[in-house]
């Protein structure tokens, strides 16, 4: 990815070149400490290894009997979804098998997508790190028992990706489910580049072999100095900008396929940077769409915002007819994506008029190689926004209390949490 700073060095809150000069000396021992944690795969770290370890031979060959789906059903949540979804969104073809994604527990969706499906067509990819996520079970019960009202037979046509062990690793090895392992040392915000993020992609028929390249090369890429390396420039510019109020990042893509990788991001900063009071909260975003819902509290709302636009350098275009409507004949003549790189541009400088700070990412397309960079140069990114925060990156023990408290509420256990769900205040106005 090409990364411009420079919406960002003047702005309020803002960071100087100086400033980032002096930062690079603790890029440069953060990058040694990630270099380390790559030679010894350590957890974590070891996902910025993937373009070397993934075995993308076995992700093929664990697909290979579900020829010619109509559909493909991914039943995970978080990291375990988000990855492939980012991929079936940015680079699904009309000719390719649907992609789905059951990540939530809401009946009514449930319901409605299952009833949708011709599931003797579709494929089921369960997929769970730890085997024990409630909703992902949960779906995967209901999936299951959809299947067999249907007459489908779930073991012919369900795959799964899990840890060593667990409730699913068991299911396969009880029903001879072609599996998938999910790496060691790769927490599920990092997995995107593992067989978590790449079956359904297989399935789709993508290139796999060009999202890897385009990782490898984003990896090749890392070195010790935030100005030679462009996942460390944003890793320590957001950094940067944090430290000086920015303790907001919206992701706004200006392309409607990228706006999965919006959402892909905000799980991978959330989850990784929001530690002991710190963090940055992301804002999903979308242009040109949230010029017009968003855009007015970005540029005079609180001064504690940073924005990250993403654009792809070449796009599929369309053009605008000419028109003799009133005030808008400047329109025609012109294509929908001169409009689209307009808005982006104004947008940018519409933030910098204003003292906002922005950071611009360009990719060269939306297409496989440059998804493989750009995800792997955002982890990357992350990983050096961890170091220099010095918090831990690769940990979510945050979201354990919430889990608790609801499996108490449904007789899953004895939970103090599940407790204290009714210790809460509530001022009920009808
Ligand atoms: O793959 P699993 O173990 O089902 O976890 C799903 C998601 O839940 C979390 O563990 C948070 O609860 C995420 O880190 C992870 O991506």
């Amino acid at each position: 990815m090409h990364v411009d700073l420079g919406s960002a060095l003047d702005a309020t809150p803002g960071v100087s070149r100086a400033s980032l000069e002096r930062l690079d000396e603790q890029v440069a021992t953060a990058h040694e400490r990630i270099e380390a944690g790559r030679r010894n795969a350590e957890h974590g770290y070891a996902a910025l290894n993937l373009p070397d370890t993934v075995d993308l031979d076995a992700i093929r060959s664990a697909v290979a009997p579900f020829d010619d789906p109509a559909a493909v059903l991914t039943v995970g949540i978080g990291g375990s979804a988000l990855g492939a979804a980012t991929f079936a969104d940015a680079l699904s073809a009309p000719s390719d098998p649907d992609a789905y994604f059951l990540d939530n527990v809401d009946p009514e969706h449930v319901s409605e997508l299952l009833a949708s499906l011709p599931l003797d067509r579709t494929v089921v990819n369960v997929v769970s790190k730890s085997g024990t996520t409630a909703e992902t079970l949960a779906n995967f019960l209901v999936v299951r028992d959809a299947m067999a009202d249907a007459g489908v037979d779930w073991t012919e046509r369900t795959f799964v990706t899990t840890g060593e062990e667990g409730n699913l690793r068991g299911l396969a090895a009880e029903h001879d489910l072609p599996s998938l392992p999910v790496p060691d040392g790769v927490p599920g915000r990092f997995s995107a580049l593992s067989t978590v993020g790449l079956a359904v992609a297989a399935i789709q028929g993508h290139d796999l072999d060009a999202i890897r390249d385009g990782a490898a090369e984003a990896a090749d890429g890392l070195s010790g100095s935030l100005f030679e390396t462009s996942a460390y420039a944003y890793g320590a510019t957001t950094y940067a900008l944090a430290g000086r109020g920015a303790l907001t990042n919206a992701m706004m893509p200006y392309a409607e396929r990228l706006e999965t990788f919006a959402e892909w991001f905000a799980q991978l900063w959330a989850e990784s940077l929001g530690k002991d009071g710190l963090g940055q909260t992301p804002a999903r975003a979308l242009g040109a769409t949230d010029q017009h819902s968003q855009l007015q509290l970005y540029r005079a709302g609180p001064r504690d915002k940073l924005v990250t636009l993403v654009r792809p350098q070449e796009r599929v275009d369309r053009d605008i007819p000419e028109t003799d409507l009133s005030g808008l004949s400047y329109l025609g003549g012109s294509s929908l994506g001169d409009l689209l790189d307009a808005e982006f541009e104004a947008t940018e400088a519409s933030l910098a008029a204003s003292g906002v700070p922005a950071i611009r990412i360009e990719i060269d397309a939306v297409d496989e190689r440059s998804l493989g960079s750009l995800l792997y140069e955002m982890e990357a990114a992350c990983v050096l926004y961890g170091e220099l925060a010095s918090v831990s990156t690769f940990s979510q023990p945050a979201v354990e209390w919430g889990k608790r408290a609801a499996r108490g509420l449904l007789g899953g256990g004895d939970f103090e949490e599940a407790e204290a769900v009714d210790d809460r205040t509530s001022l009920v106005v009808e």
